[in-house]
């Protein structure tokens, strides 16, 4: 599913000005340079209409020649360092909306995160971002520029012949018509593009995701396929923005010319007549040579424009997802000493989407500071989501979650999750050094802090193993690293923050005995001193539990210990007997 595209909202301009706001002093001095440079420029052919009557007098031209050859460089000179002004500016442009939608994707909800493509909002923050570059330095510039050369020269016209200038824009007036009708094309056909490149981004992080499952399945061709069509409806789309582009460059050449010829036929009729002299026609007609630049350049706005603009809605329509307020700073984790957390859930109903059932129709309840809870139930009973709405990645629709007696809803989120260690079932492990995925929750953590959690879930042997100990790179998702080893990492980096509820969502692949033997002293250790939930799939686990709630479909069955369930449970009873992983119990 992709971002909802959102038809409301501030029109594509504001959003614009709202990004180029903050460097609107650079901006203005760009466009003043550039503005110097056209003005520079206008000033020759005055000084070539000076050159011409100083020959038909038979006057020296050696000044004239000096004072044109100064403005060529001059001009020069200041177009360089108006256009490396521009340039940086906009760039600055891109840092701040790459900045502030990265920033925003952190923030994001996991419920906007689970209907959308990582990849789509990626491309979001790479690709689309990238437009505003051109649409600052060459749009928004452009059109003030271009639009102020325009102007002056449209006025300079205007005092060397008036009759020439009314016909000079007439035909330029046609040529406003035409590009009129094109532009809405090319905004259309730049947001297909766009759109594209997401659906692209999409299909990569699909298969890069996955590239393992991919191969063995033997599903390359097929996962090309789809990548190809993407890249292909990319390319097709910005051919069609590359038409119209075209077709709206080669309109202002057009028009140019015709009010070249134009001008060339009535001026050469107001010469024969004698309202003119050859002086003012030949400089009339080097404005009409100079009218292309400016022309061009507004032209090539609106069209860039057009491009940007599509980007700035993509842009917008991802900072209009859901998110969590935003953290000035990082809440402080608990102190060694810190009690343990207790947990209520008081009649509880979720459900993922409106459009999806209930996966939590009521559950209630208790679990008391410090031991281990367990939680058993058929795949699908609503287990793992109990502890994502413990985490608050979503909220239930009714009922209440209490920590330590007090409303989810009212704890602020950042110390919240500073109060919980969250183990996940696959336990991902980014990539980087197995150092940066153990610090990731706490980066505080000192030497002798590590190495005893390193010993406690068995990762010494592991880190004097690998070849760089603790730098060692562990690779894109822990590929590098086995299943066993992945969900150690995890429990070290969760216990590393010395969490006071510790909520563990016990993978279901087998570790070997004396790493399961181990992990289980190691949380039976923890539980001692931390509220420790774990959803548990093997009976090692839930036989040592202080007690286990039974969930099935989405309610709470039962909760007792294992020898109380055992008799009192059929469905408990019947999970013993078959279901649990049975390694160690
Ligand atoms: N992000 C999600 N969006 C929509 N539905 C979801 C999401 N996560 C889980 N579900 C659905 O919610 C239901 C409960 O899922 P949950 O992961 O809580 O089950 P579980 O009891 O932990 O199962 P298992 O033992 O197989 O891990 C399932 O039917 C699942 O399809």
């Amino acid at each position: 599913m992709s971002i909802a595209e959102t038809e409301t909202g501030p029109p594509a301009w504001r959003l614009l000005l709202g990004y180029v706001r903050p460097h609107r002093r650079a901006l203005f001095g760009g466009a003043l340079l550039s503005l110097l440079t056209g003005l520079t420029g206008l000033l020759l052919p005055l000084v070539a209409r000076g050159l011409i009557d100083d020959l038909s007098h038979d006057r020296a031209i050696t000044g004239a020649l000096l004072a044109m050859s100064g403005l060529v460089v001059a001009n020069a000179m200041v177009g360089a360092l108006g256009v490396y002004v521009l340039r940086r500016t906009a760039e600055s442009v891109v840092l701040d909306a790459r900045r502030s939608l990265s920033s925003y994707l952190l923030r994001l909800r996991v419920a906007a995160v689970d209907r959308t493509e990582p990849g789509d909002l990626m491309a979001r923050i790479t690709s689309d971002t990238t437009l505003l570059r051109a649409v600052t330095s060459e749009s928004l510039v452009g059109l003030g520029t271009g639009g102020l050369t325009l102007v002056a020269t449209i006025v300079m016209m205007g005092l060397v012949d008036p009759v020439l200038l009314g016909v000079t824009l007439a035909v330029i007036a046609g040529a406003g018509t035409v590009i009129g009708l094109i532009a809405p094309r090319i905004n259309r056909a730049s947001k297909e593009a766009q759109k594209a490149v997401g659906v692209m981004g999409a299909a990569l992080e699909r298969v890069l995701g996955a590239l393992r499952t991919v191969k063995a399945s033997g599903a390359e061709h097929r996962e090309e396929r789809a990548l190809h069509d993407a890249a292909e409806e990319s390319w097709r789309q910005s051919v069609r923005a590359a038409k119209w582009s075209a077709a709206a460059g080669n309109t202002a050449g057009l028009a140019i010319q015709i009010a070249f010829i134009t001008v060339l036929a009535v001026g050469g009729a107001r010469v024969a007549t004698g309202a003119v002299d050859v002086g003012t026609l030949v400089a009339f007609l080097l404005y009409v040579f100079f009218l292309i630049s400016p022309l061009q350049e507004v032209i090539g706005a609106v069209a860039q424009y057009q491009t940007g603009a599509a980007a700035l809605v993509r842009i917008q329509e991802a900072l209009r997802l859901p998110a969590e307020p935003p953290v000035r700073s990082a809440a402080p984790l608990p102190s060694p000493g810190d009690r343990p957390a207790a947990l209520a859930f008081h009649d509880v109903r979720f459900r993922y989407a409106d459009d999806l059932p209930y996966v939590h129709h009521g559950v209630t309840f208790d679990v008391p500071a410090r031991g281990m809870t367990a939680f058993v139930g058929p795949s699908g009973a609503g287990k793992t989501t109990v502890f994502s709405l413990v985490e608050r990645f979503y909220d239930p629709e009714s009922g209440e979650i209490t920590l330590d007696g007090r409303s989810l809803a009212d704890w602020e989120l950042s110390s919240l999750r500073a109060a919980i260690g969250y183990v996940e079932q696959d336990a991902p492990v980014l990539s980087g050094s197995l150092r940066d995925n153990l610090l990731l929750g706490n980066g505080e953590a000192d030497d002798d802090t590590l190495a005893g959690v390193l010993k406690t879930t068995r990762l010494d042997g592991l880190v004097a193993r690998l070849p760089m100990g603790l730098d060692t790179l562990v690779g894109h998702r822990g590929t590098k690293l086995s299943g066993g080893e992945r969900q150690r990492v995890a429990i070290a980096r969760a216990l590393l923050r010395r969490p006071r509820l510790l909520l563990l969502d016990e993978a279901t692949s087998q570790l070997d005995a004396v790493n399961e033997a181990a992990l289980r002293d190691t949380v039976a250790d923890v539980a001692r001193t931390t509220t420790v939930l774990v959803v548990a799939h093997r009976l090692s686990t839930v036989t040592m539990a202080d007690r286990i709630v039974v969930m099935d479909a989405g309610r709470v069955r039962a909760v007792g210990t294992h020898r109380e369930l055992v008799t009192a449970d059929p469905l408990y009873a019947e999970l013993a007997a078959t279901q649990f992983l049975a390694t160690g119990g």
